[in-house]
């Protein structure tokens, strides 16, 4: 029987993904590992020791089916006790797991599947109808264990067999990628446990604490929350997805389970804090909320914080290249017009520094520079795409001798006089408005600053003569859904230079937002390009 567990402890710096998540088997083999809600009065507590058999389990069963080291496995679920034991089970093979959304359209599974050139794609129990690719091997697996189909080969031909190190990949996520197609972020598990110690040392989780994950298994985030939940010894909550939609049952979810850290991108807390604040406000077990991704509006942030007293907000800066590098506390209050939340400091082993347009790095307070992070959590590179991993992975601008990489993230910042980071926006997402450099995020900022707000985009579209003009699109914060253009355009006039105020506004009840929960502005451009 595969022990993933590993009895003999490992060495400190040379955990792999399987020994992390697992430690806590060996402390607290009875203590609640994963807690599912499967319906109302209906939750169903899974222990580290039942964890660890489950993945044994898988593992064994993966082995017999011929896995080795260095192969990909498609993993399509969402997160689950047995999604989790089953990363666990690749990760103590060797093999690394590509997690891919359960509605994965079949173009992208297709792309996916010829670019990893996967040893088995392996989907959650009861799957909806998707693409499957007759060359790969696939199986389903739940609780009870595997069903493959047709069972695959074992013992396959070519390549010798090798222990799997900590260097190896632990994992591929494919993000979206500029070219149109995606481009797959390999993580080591050396790179992922360096990650999982830097946030341990912040402190945000403790043994008796259930922590609801509410994104999905490809978006690195879900890593987070379980490394953070696991390796801290307490549980994973996840949030059926199906559910987030809908404000009363992701907060029952919350409230059934006994949720006590609540993580996920800002947009999950945009409708429970617009219809069901009371609900919200009795959440009182909730001592912690982490977001990450993107932006959270400072009016947002306000608001839960009224509604949520004693939680204490994180905000979680980073990208998928490193999984995350930056945990800041929101100060509560969130002081009077204070708009933009800091990233603070890297975690503890890593390094962000800012790097002028000249590639000197800045140092002043105030100056803005684009963020480089030093840190033993980077990812491998882009899997077989070594033009992109070198304009990711660039050479050290302090010491370019020493041969170290950092990662260039391609997001702008500046330093208060604390030395804390914040974030102000993306270089891309910088523009030139009739030969102005205009930067969207500072009209967004003020946008969302008007009365009667609820979220804004400002991004460029072309009108119908090809002219290139600002665009400001808006939700309203009122049931009413109305906002008033010359209300807003006179907010901004009042702090913006004329080439930055919007040319045009449009008013939508929701901002499309991507799988991961983010803003969707690229659908939100092409529907900008159509809409009159
Ligand atoms: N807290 C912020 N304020 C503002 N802008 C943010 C924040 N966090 C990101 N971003 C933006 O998102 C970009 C990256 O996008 S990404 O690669 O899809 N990854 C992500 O969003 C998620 C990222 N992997 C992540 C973040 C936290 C925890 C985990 Br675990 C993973 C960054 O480069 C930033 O532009």
């Amino acid at each position: 029987m595969a022990d993933v567990s590993s009895q003999q402890v490992p060495h400190p710096a040379g955990e792999r993904l399987h020994e992390f998540l697992l430690a806590a088997v060996r402390t607290g083999p009875d203590r609640p590992a994963v807690v599912e809600y499967a319906g109302p009065g209906d939750i169903r507590t899974t222990s580290y020791r039942q964890l660890a058999r489950l993945a044994e389990e898988y593992a064994d069963a993966l082995a017999g089916a011929g896995l080795r080291v260095g192969d990909r496995v498609i993993l399509q679920s969402d997160t689950s006790y047995p999604a989790i034991a089953m990363l666990i089970a690749c990760s103590s093979l060797g093999a690394a797991f590509v997690p891919v959304g359960p509605r994965t359209p079949a173009h992208r599974l297709e792309w996916i599947t010829g670019t990893v050139r996967p040893a088995l794609h392996l989907r959650a129990e009861d799957p909806p109808p998707g693409h499957r690719s007759p060359q790969v091997a696939s199986g389903v697996f739940g609780p009870d264990g595997i069903r493959f189909e047709p069972r695959p080969a074992t013992g396959r031909g070519g390549g010798g067999w090798r222990l799997g190190v900590e260097t190896d990949p632990a994992y591929v996520i494919f993000t979206s990628g500029t070219t149109g197609h995606p481009k797959g972020v390999v993580m080591s598990h050396r790179g992922v446990v360096a990650f999982y110690r830097g946030m341990l040392g912040c402190d945000l989780v403790e043994a008796t604490d259930r922590v609801a994950t509410t994104s999905p298994l490809q978006f690195d985030f879900s890593l987070l929350d379980i490394g953070l939940a696991l390796g801290s010894g307490a549980a994973v909550v996840p949030v059926p997805r199906a559910l987030l939609p809908w404000p009363r049952r992701f907060l029952r979810v919350l409230a059934e389970t006994a949720a006590t850290q609540v993580n996920g991108v800002p947009s999950v807390w945009r409708q429970p804090l617009l219809r069901e604040p009371a609900m919200l406000a009795e959440l009182r077990q909730i001592r912690g909320v982490l977001f990450c991704g993107e932006e959270f509006p400072a009016h947002e942030v306000r608001r839960l914080q009224e509604l949520l007293p004693k939680a204490r907000l994180t905000n979680c800066y980073g990208s998928t290249e490193s999984m995350a590098c930056s945990f800041a506390e929101v100060p509560s209050p969130l002081p009077d017009g204070q708009s933009r939340l800091p990233i603070g400091t890297a975690h503890a082993g890593a390094e962000l520094m800012l790097v002028g347009e000249d590639g000197s790095p800045v140092e002043g307070a105030g100056m803005p520079g684009e963020l480089h992070l030093r840190s033993p959590a980077l990812f491998l590179g882009y899997w077989d795409d070594e033009p992109a991993t070198r304009r990711a992975l660039v050479p050290d601008p302090v010491a370019p001798w020493t041969g170290q990489k950092v990662l260039r993230t391609g997001d702008l910042a500046y330093r208060d006089d604390r030395g804390d980071f914040y974030f102000c926006g993306r270089v891309d997402s910088q523009v030139q408005i009739h030969g102005n450099r205009v930067e969207l995020r500072e009209i967004e900022h003020r946008l969302l600053s008007c009365p009667g707000v609820a979220n804004a985009v400002a991004l460029v579209v072309d009108d119908p003569d090809g002219v290139p003009l600002l665009a400001a699109v808006v939700v309203p914060d009122r049931a009413d859904g109305c906002v008033d253009d010359a209300v807003l355009l006179s907010h901004c006039r009042d702090a913006l230079p004329d080439y930055m105020i919007p040319q045009r506004v449009e008013v939508v009840s929701e901002l499309p937002c991507t799988q991961n929960g983010k803003t969707d502005r690229k659908e939100l451009a092409a529907w900008c390009r159509t809409a009159r």
